[in-house]
């Protein structure tokens, strides 16, 4: 599904409205039309019940004031709220203040703070808040009256249904500006926008529906905007196994890491890729661990290699490169340690391996970006935001402040698919990202990040692109974390009870297919 900026929004409102023809207040009506459909849906029949519709001067507030009138009209009382006086609303949204009047609607001016007192047993009252402040026209920090409204609207206590976006959050970082709307639920017109798909929007936006309100979608197509919401029904397809198949069909998985310092790291990818239906899973270690490691999942083949005081090296490296045209896809990285010989041996697999690679975590702290771009073949990467704070030479913070942006970066600079893991994991491929919605803090576990590394490679190993496998991974992944949080609740989920709901995960989505 596409993602849209603020920016985009209002090309394909201008497109419509100027070349197409489609008059502002025909969108505006179905806009106000679809904001009261969810209304109904979620809270019964308005009949009989109060609401507050607090309106800004701009568009957003024009639908706001059309909604009002069509609550009305279905015999609901509606306390509307100007954030400002009638003379400063115009255009669209000056011709629906009109008809609201003209149905007789209650409208209060609220123009300054000392107002809100007055206001406030209305509001009190009301079953349900109603947010038309502000929308995509957001200019800088939230000033005056629309402030204190806000304020006050998130002191209230009812649920609150913001229109298109909350009042106050930035359409494209997910930022409020200053302050926002808290709402229960928004209804976004058009397409759902960046900010209100990742943190913390998309904890202002609460449930997100997105509203088909008659913009053609050729509009859409052309402006070909880069942010992609993953969908289940635009997921790469899986396909049902063949009847007359065996399992040298489904891949063959090398899973690269561990070391005297992590020993469990790349059993959890292994296990995650034969999860994910890889054919084959050979797991590879340093023989100093080799003992504790093989046989802890029996249907992994052992692979012991050169160790270099407890971590692979220049020996190891050997080794994996005689043997590589073994294997489909390597999947690198996990518990590997940090040192010298892992560095030579992370450069020179980076150079020298003919295969689709997944680098992960100590694979990712060992190398310079810049290595990179020497693949002999494509690479995925799949940074925590600690991680892409090494390779980007930031701090933590300001790659979480950024995240959409700093994973595209990566991805032109250095030619590799990138996965930007976290709430909302990020992904970026060419000319395009994805954001993942599926995942949950249950799955801030120890080992969680390895079961996404092993079910990547997995799928690369059954004929999907690195791209697809990376977006198909990263939501199968974070589903499976769903259905067990669901199931189980969100404590106590370990990267192994991941790793065993990936089947899970597969099937359900398939059911969709
Ligand atoms: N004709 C169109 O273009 C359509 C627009 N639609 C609605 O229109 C919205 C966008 O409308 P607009 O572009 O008029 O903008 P908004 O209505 O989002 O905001 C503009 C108003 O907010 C005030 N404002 C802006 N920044 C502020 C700040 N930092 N502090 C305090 N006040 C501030 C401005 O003075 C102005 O009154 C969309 O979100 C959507 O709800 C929909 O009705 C569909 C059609
Ligand atoms: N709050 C959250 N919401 C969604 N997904 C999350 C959340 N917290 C963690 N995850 C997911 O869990 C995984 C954690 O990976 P990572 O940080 O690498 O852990 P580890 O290093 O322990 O394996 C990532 O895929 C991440 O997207
Ligand atoms: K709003």
């Amino acid at each position: 599904m596409y993602l849209l900026t603020a920016e985009e929004m209002r090309a394909i409102d201008r497109v419509a409205i100027e070349e197409i023809g489609i008059p502002g207040v025909v969108l505006m009506e179905h806009a106000a039309l679809s904001v009261l459909a969810e209304i109904e849906k979620s809270f019964g029949d308005v009949k009989g019940k109060r609401f507050a519709a607090f309106c800004g001067r701009g568009n957003n507030g024009g639908d706001g004031l059309a909604l009002s009138r069509l609550l009305i009209q279905k015999g609901a009382e509606c306390y509307v709220f100007l954030s400002g006086t009638m003379e400063e609303i115009g255009g669209d949204a000056g011709t629906n203040l009109g008809v609201l009047r003209g149905v007789g609607g209650y409208i209060a001016e609220v123009t300054q703070k000392e107002s809100i007192k007055f206001i406030e047993k209305q509001v009190k009252e009301s079953e349900v808040i109603i947010d038309a402040i502000l929308g995509t026209g957001i200019k800088g920090d939230v000033r005056g009256i629309n402030r204190d409204l806000i304020e006050f609207i998130n002191t209230v206590g009812k649920p609150v249904v913001s229109v298109d976006i909350p009042s106050g959050l930035d359409s494209d970082t997910g930022r409020p500006m200053g302050i926002a709307v808290k709402s229960d639920i928004t209804v976004t017109f058009g397409y759902p926008k960046v900010g209100e798909v990742i943190y913390p929007g998309a904890e202002y936006a609460g449930r997100l529906v997105v509203a088909d309100i008659g913009y053609p979608a050729r509009i859409v197509e052309e402006i070909n905007p880069a942010g992609r919401l993953a969908t289940r029904e635009e997921l790469p397809f899986i396909r049902d196994r063949e009847r007359d198949t065996h399992k040298g069909n489904y891949g063959h998985v090398l899973v690269i890491g561990g070391s005297k310092d992590f020993v469990g790291a790349p059993a959890i990818s292994s296990l995650a890729a034969l999860k994910s239906g890889a054919g084959l899973v050979t797991m590879a270690v340093p023989s100093c661990v080799a003992g504790m490691v093989s046989g802890r999942i029996l249907e992994v083949i052992p692979l012991s290699l050169g160790d270099e005081d407890g971590y692979l090296g220049k020996v190891a490296l050997d080794e994996v490169l005689t043997m590589i045209d073994r294997f489909d896809v390597v999947a690198v990285g996990p518990g590997l340690g940090m040192g010298e010989p892992v560095k030579a041996f992370m450069d020179g697999l980076i150079k020298n391996c003919p295969l689709p690679m997944v680098i992960d975590a100590d694979g990712l702290n060992n190398i310079e970006p810049t290595a990179l771009i020497k693949s002999k073949a494509p690479v995925v990467v799949t940074p925590h935001p600690g991680e892409m704070a090494r390779l980007t030479g930031r701090k933590t913070e300001d790659v979480n402040s950024d995240r959409i942006n700093i994973t595209r970066e990566f991805t032109r600079r250095y030619k590799a698919t990138c996965v930007l893991k976290g709430a909302r994991t990020v992904i970026a491929v060419e000319n395009r990202y994805y954001i993942i919605p599926t995942g949950n803090p249950g799955m801030a576990t120890a080992g969680s990040g390895d079961v996404l590394t092993g079910v990547i490679a997995g799928f690369i190993g059954q004929g999907f692109s690195p791209t697809d496998a990376a977006i198909l991974g990263a939501y199968v992944h974070g589903l499976a974390g769903d259905m067990l949080a669901k199931k189980r609740g969100e404590y106590g989920i370990t990267a192994t009870d991941i790793a065993s709901y990936i089947p899970v995960a597969i099937n359900e989505l398939k059911k969709r297919m």
